[in-house]
């Protein structure tokens, strides 16, 4: 491998397409499905009262690293989103040489595989009936832990040796911006406000998300 200028300069360039675009689809998703799903938008607050305390002073803290890894349903809401909505929906992969799949599926010298991520974070046989529902709880176990999920199931963020090298930094960073601006801010969406995904390598929103933001009362 060379270590040169371009080498450098690409290296640079894939952190910032690769970390940008995806956790603002991200972000964006999941700012939409708490906004319509109120009682899930009363839990998250109720588990950042919990975790933080609601001393006046504390209100406008940003939490830190450590203190972001407490919230447990918080972590599984961003799932929920990230299944429904994975922000790189459609993956393009090609063989180099022939090869045969642990499926038992041949695939020929240069054959392009395309894996369609959002369509496996929405199969029944793979996440079961209520599969389209948006159900934090579903990461979460009796015990109150985040369930592991194997990234082959959960194929967000890739799967085996090229599996996304920001996964465990992008909760920490949804995770900080969610809890931060959900805990000083009520989000409501503007009615009648088209919601579709664009036809994109990121699945952003067609129109955006057109939001009216009330900072909340202490
Ligand atoms: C919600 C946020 C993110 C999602 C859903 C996501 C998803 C993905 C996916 C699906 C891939 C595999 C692409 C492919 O091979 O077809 C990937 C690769 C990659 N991601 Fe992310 N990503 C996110 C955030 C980030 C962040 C914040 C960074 C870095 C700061 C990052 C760095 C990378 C890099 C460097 C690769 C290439 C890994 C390789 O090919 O060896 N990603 N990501």
């Amino acid at each position: 491998m060379v270590h040169d200028d371009k080498f450098l300069r690409d290296a640079v360039f894939n952190l910032f397409v690769a970390g940008r675009d995806t956790i603002t689809s991200g972000l964006t998703w999941f700012f939409w499905l708490v906004a319509t799903h109120p009682l899930v938008e009363a839990k998250i607050l109720e588990e950042i009262e919990k975790v933080f305390g609601a001393a006046v002073g504390e209100k406008c803290k940003i939490l830190g690293m450590e203190d972001v890894k407490k919230l447990v349903y918080l972590h599984g809401a961003l799932c929920e989103g990230l299944r429904l909505f994975p922000p790189v929906p459609i993956e393009r992969k090609q063989s180099l040489k022939r090869d045969t799949l642990p499926s038992g599926h041949c695939v020929n010298p240069n054959t392009i595989i395309l894996l369609f991520t959002y369509a496996m974070g929405r199969f029944e046989e793979i996440w079961g009936k209520d599969c389209l529902e948006f159900k934090p709880e579903r990461w979460i176990s009796e015990k109150g832990e985040t369930i592991h999920v194997p990234s082959y199931k959960f194929i967000s963020f890739n799967a085996g040796p090229r599996t996304c090298l920001g996964k465990d930094l992008s909760f920490i960073q949804m995770k900080m911006v969610a809890s931060t601006i959900l805990r000083n801010y009520r989000i409501q969406v503007v009615e009648n406000h088209p919601t579709t995904p664009a036809h994109s390598i990121v699945l952003l929103m067609k129109h955006g998300l057109k939001v009216i933001i009330t900072k909340r009362q202490f």
